[in-house]
């Protein structure tokens, strides 16, 4: 098996300076990640799922541990590693998939989807043609294909930033409740588009209100659990 995350004692810490205590998000927490793995996250509200995904995206840096991604041209700490080399993987290799889209001002829907594309040296064409595909299949309209999604309800919005988040296969995609408050069909293509990226063998690892909908394609769960805050101990002036 080619791994793909090695995940070795990754801490996490918010030091809430106003309160006098750090927050502990998760501690020492240990995994490996291999091509076309699934692994779901799990556990209560407010446990760190987000922030374990957010970290491991360099999004936020931990305390403590190492982020050994192996990328296609070697091994690389994401914990430690440049800014620039964090900016480049995300461009490459490694993807977030949220809710959430990006949206930016006079951008059509299509080119926004297309963009990862063109980045990577497909030409124009193909890449539209590509971004297309991916609209309809998430039930896009193709009236608003040509449109800005800055004006988009919060679904179709939402469908666009998966439509260019998956128009790629990544070598790792994050995954950040992508089915939150998406219809039924936008789902079930969902589903589908993951199934294939992973039969392709793209790692992926994620959190979702509704585990269910991704029950076939898990291959193992890593279960957070609570922590206590830790208080501060104060100076004491002698
Ligand atoms: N930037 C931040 N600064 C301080 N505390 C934070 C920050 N981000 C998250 N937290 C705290 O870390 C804890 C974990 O939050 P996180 O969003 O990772 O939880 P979650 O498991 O994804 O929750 P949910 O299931 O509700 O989405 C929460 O108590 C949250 O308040």
């Amino acid at each position: 098996m080619t791994t793909i995350l090695d995940v070795q004692g990754l801490t996490k810490t918010f030091e809430m300076h106003h309160l006098g205590q750090s927050l502990p998000a998760f501690e020492d927490l240990s995994f490996t990640l291999h091509a076309g793995e699934f692994l779901l996250l799990s556990g209560p509200n407010g446990v760190g799922k987000s922030t374990l995904l957010r970290t491991l995206y360099r999004s936020y840096l931990p305390v403590a541990g190492h982020l050994w991604f192996h990328s296609r041209e070697g091994v690389i700490d994401m914990a430690n590693a440049a800014d620039i080399d964090v900016a480049h993987l995300r461009r490459t290799e490694i993807g977030f998939v949220t809710q959430f889209l990006n949206a930016r001002p006079r951008v059509a829907a299509e080119d926004i989807v297309a963009e990862p594309m063109r980045l990577a040296g497909y030409g124009r064409d193909e890449a539209l043609e590509q971004a297309r595909h991916w609209l309809a299949a998430f039930g896009v309209k193709p009236d608003l294909w040509r449109a800005y999604p800055t004006t988009f309800s919060g679904g179709e919005q939402q469908k666009v930033n998966l439509a260019r988040a998956l128009i790629l296969p990544q070598r790792m995609l994050l995954l950040d409740e992508p089915t939150a408050s998406l219809d039924k069909g936008a789902r079930a293509a969902l589903v589908a588009r993951l199934a294939e990226l992973k039969a392709q063998g793209v790692a992926m690892i994620g959190v979702f209100h509704h585990p269910g909908d991704v029950a076939a394609l898990i291959d193992r769960e890593i279960p957070l659990k609570p922590k206590t805050p830790i208080e501060e101990t104060a100076d004491v002036a002698l």
